[in-house]
């Protein structure tokens, strides 16, 4: 595909490894900043393999760690140490060499069930106004986060509010869980196209020539993906030469 004609916000990197380089630097100057201008740095951390070089760069990165906190975009339902967990990933491949305080690092709690896990996942979510960095990678099928293609609205969701907030108001809910997920596991715990659109900067990593499929579909298939539909107040998309093909 001709890279001279991807829309402006897209941008293609030699190689993934080149990527995450930049990536990384992106993520400790966007924290820098808002640091310097709010106090803290809010950001929600992408699932699956593609950030994991990312976040062994952060592991080995100086920042004012203390003024991190760390989310999740979804997670598995699955036992707390089960390898399969996107927790267990960040930890193995950054937070386990990290000082970033352990009240500042919030997981989504799926080992105490999806409900219970969504539940305070979405009181939490409704407490932060807005976040400062979003990552997200992409399946195949175009899928991002544990938000799947043909699932929205379906038998397979169910939408997961803060009661206290909900009971009070209007909202949309900014968490869902999925009960049958193509992807292992099939019930998974994940923030909704709602809440992703509170990040003030959301970037979509894209590397691998199994992605090429679905980034044709994205941009020239007249029915939206997943991973089309998200966006945040300001959106980037990153991805390899082997993405674009
Ligand atoms: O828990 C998950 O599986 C995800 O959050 C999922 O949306 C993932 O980001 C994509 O499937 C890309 O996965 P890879 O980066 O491994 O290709």
């Amino acid at each position: 595909m001709a890279v001279d004609n991807l829309p402006d916000d897209w941008h293609v990197f030699d190689n993934a490894e080149q990527l995450a380089h930049r990536v990384t630097l992106e993520i400790l100057a966007e924290a820098k900043k808002a640091i310097e201008e709010r106090g803290a740095f809010h950001f929600i951390t992408a699932g699956g393999t593609t950030p994991n070089r990312c976040y062994e760069m952060l592991s080995k990165a100086k920042a004012d760690w203390s003024k991190w906190h760390i989310y999740m975009g979804d997670e598995r339902v699955l036992h707390f140490n089960d390898s399969e967990r996107n927790s267990q990933a960040l930890l193995k491949h950054w937070l386990n060499n990290n000082d970033i305080p352990a009240k500042n690092i919030h997981f989504i709690n799926t080992e105490a069930g999806a409900e219970k896990s969504a539940k305070q996942y979405a009181c939490l979510f409704d407490s932060v106004a807005e976040f400062d960095l979003c990552l997200l990678g992409m399946g195949e099928d175009g899928h991002t986060a544990s938000l799947f293609p043909g699932h929205n609205e379906s038998e397979y969701i169910q939408t997961i509010c803060c009661e206290e907030v909900c009971e009070n108001a209007f909202v949309s809910a900014p968490i869902i869980i999925e009960n049958n997920s193509p992807k292992a596991p099939s019930q998974r715990v994940s923030l909704n196209y709602v809440a992703f659109s509170k990040s003030r900067l959301l970037i979509k990593l894209v590397t691998g020539a199994n992605k090429q499929e679905a980034v044709s579909k994205w941009l020239h298939d007249n029915k939206p993906l997943p991973i089309s539909l998200i966006n945040g107040k300001k959106t980037k998309v990153y991805l390899d030469q082997a993405a674009i093909g």
